[in-house]
């Protein structure tokens, strides 16, 4: 399923003036399309995410995931609609201190729903994929902060979501794990066929995303050439 961001606008009271954090925004991104939004800090990338995955109403425009435009729904529609479709990776991996890496996996299924019996073969598959086989018992603090991270990814897997989102991923790793980081979201795009955004403020890692959007003061320019921000 695609996501599909249409002029959308978004303000927040700032005194007696609005402060516009999305000015006409647009963006498309369809299923196994890896899209980087990178803009420095107060740009408007968070409030770009919060938008895509329902978490915040427009003033105006529309969010489309799936082809179903969220601002027709309901609040508990647009809940399960996230809780079926989107899957979000934050900046800060908020694992629980005491639970190992499965448990916070299976813990994450038990909010989405499904059958007790495969959360754990599940949990266990989606850890392997981040290259965590043979961690999975370990709590947070017997990880790097790159191995927390995939596990904060592979949370956001949980339940198959066609739409991941991504804020920062790179933001307290060193460059080669950042790098990595990055380079394993490519292959879970192309792997599990979702439609990725991931917002950056750093233009180091961008070689295996699939398109380059720009974000100035709210307003973002698509133009990208291979991972290449013009
Ligand atoms: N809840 C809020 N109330 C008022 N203004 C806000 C709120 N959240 C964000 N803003 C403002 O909206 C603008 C965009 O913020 P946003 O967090 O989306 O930027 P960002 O690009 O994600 O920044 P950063 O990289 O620092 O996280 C900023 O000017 C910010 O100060």
């Amino acid at each position: 399923m695609s996501v599909d961001l249409r002029n959308v606008r978004l303000t927040y009271p700032d005194g007696d003036r609005a402060l516009t954090a999305l000015d006409e925004v647009s963006l498309r991104v369809d299923p196994g399309r890896f899209q980087a939004v990178a803009g420095p800090s107060g740009s408007g990338k968070s409030s770009l995410l919060a938008v895509a995955a329902t978490l915040q109403r427009p003033d105006s425009g529309s969010v489309l995931v799936g082809g179903v435009d969220a601002s027709g729904l309901s609040a508990a529609e647009r809940t399960r609609l996230r809780l079926d479709e989107v899957g979000i990776v934050f900046q800060q991996p908020n694992l629980v201190s005491s639970l190992t890496a499965i448990e916070q996996l299976v813990a994450m299924r038990h909010m989405r729903g499904g059958s007790p019996k495969r959360y754990r073969a599940e949990a266990s598959d989606l850890l392997a994929t981040v290259g965590l086989d043979g961690k999975q018992h370990r709590r947070p603090h017997q990880l790097s902060g790159g191995e927390r991270q995939r596990v904060n990814i592979a949370r956001a897997l949980v339940g198959g979501p066609s739409v991941l989102l991504v804020d920062e991923p790179t933001a307290a790793l060193d460059h080669d794990r950042g790098a990595r980081i990055v380079e394993l979201l490519g292959e879970i795009t192309r792997n599990h066929q979702v439609a990725t955004v991931m917002v950056t403020h750093d233009t180091e890692y961008l070689e295996s995303v699939d398109g380059v959007a720009s974000m100035r003061d709210g307003r973002l320019s698509t133009a990208s050439v291979a991972g290449v921000p013009r």
